[in-house]
């Protein structure tokens, strides 16, 4: 259904933009329709800017995207995505936020509103529609954000490490309320992270990053049963793939840190 062909992206840097760093090269990915594929990668390995092709706010130096054949060229209706923070707007109560899109997109304000209720039952926000996301906590927050997109029924979601602020047990109970949710709306989902029991926790399929320039150093078919609980995270084969994933990440994330000193180090020189 997501089709992610040869995905190269260069930036130029500084302002004459002479030196230039290759964030991401050749990358190739297929997702089936309702599929849940994680991307796991160390630091500064080119996943936000494979999100931000991907989303159609970046264009990319070379290769494509495209949905069920269709090139993504721009901000797409096919596309949702969900960031880590700053996801919903503060001015608007949690039943607007979510309704905002769809109201966006000209469905009438009774069709909007009923959508939006089911939305936020789904959820788990069912008494909170007329309050204001400053009144929420974090892992509320993102609940109206996952809300706010599904609602508007994209192809694919993009999340680029939505629970990433929060704490360790908040992430452990979002990452299970996203998966029943998930089953609920066969909703096809792309996600970043940087946590790897995460990554095997939801995913069907994990990609790991190397080091920039990025590309896939390895996909992971996770064979792990579904439904998975809490009790899915202390099996031999959950810890079998944490420490498969590991092995590759430890590599790329040393060179992605010693890159990062490289880095610096170049722009101290540049100024
Ligand atoms: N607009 C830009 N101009 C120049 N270089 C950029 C730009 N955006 C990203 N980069 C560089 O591209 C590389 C990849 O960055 P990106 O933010 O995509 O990585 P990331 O994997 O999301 O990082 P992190 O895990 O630290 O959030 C980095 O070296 C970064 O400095």
């Amino acid at each position: 259904m997501l089709e992610i062909a040869d995905l190269s992206k260069t930036y130029g840097l500084g302002d004459d933009r002479v030196s230039t760093i290759v964030a991401l090269d050749g990358i190739d990915l297929s997702i089936d329709r309702g599929e849940f594929v994680s991307i796991i990668g160390p630091t500064g390995c080119g996943k936000s800017t494979l999100f931000e092709i991907i989303g159609g706010l970046v264009d990319p130096t070379s290769g494509e995207v495209s949905i069920e054949g269709t090139r993504v060229e721009g901000p797409d209706e096919r596309i949702g995505m969900v960031f880590q923070d700053h996801s919903t707007f503060p001015w608007l109560s949690v039943v607007e936020n979510v309704e905002f899109g769809l109201r966006r997109n000209g469905v009438g304000k009774q069709e909007a509103r009923q959508r939006a209720e089911e939305m936020i039952d789904l959820v788990g926000l069912s008494g909170f529609e007329q309050a204001d996301p400053t009144e929420l906590s974090g892992g509320m927050n993102q609940r109206v954000a996952i809300a706010r997109t599904l609602v508007m029924e994209p192809d694919i979601v993009l999340m680029d490490e939505p629970f990433g602020a929060l704490d360790e047990q908040t992430r452990l109970i979002l990452g299970e309320e996203l998966l029943r949710i998930w089953r609920e709306t066969g909703a096809t989902i792309l996600f970043v992270t940087h946590n790897i029991n995460e990554a095997v926790q939801l995913s069907d399929r994990i990609a790991v990053m190397s080091a920039r320039p990025g590309t896939f150093k390895t996909i992971v078919e996770n064979d792990i049963p579904r439904p998975r609980d809490d009790d899915t995270m202390s099996t031999d084969r959950f810890n079998e793939l944490v420490r498969e994933l590991w092995d590759v990440l430890k590599d790329e994330s040393k060179k992605g840190l010693s890159q990062k000193t490289q880095q610096a180090e170049q722009a101290e020189a540049d100024n």
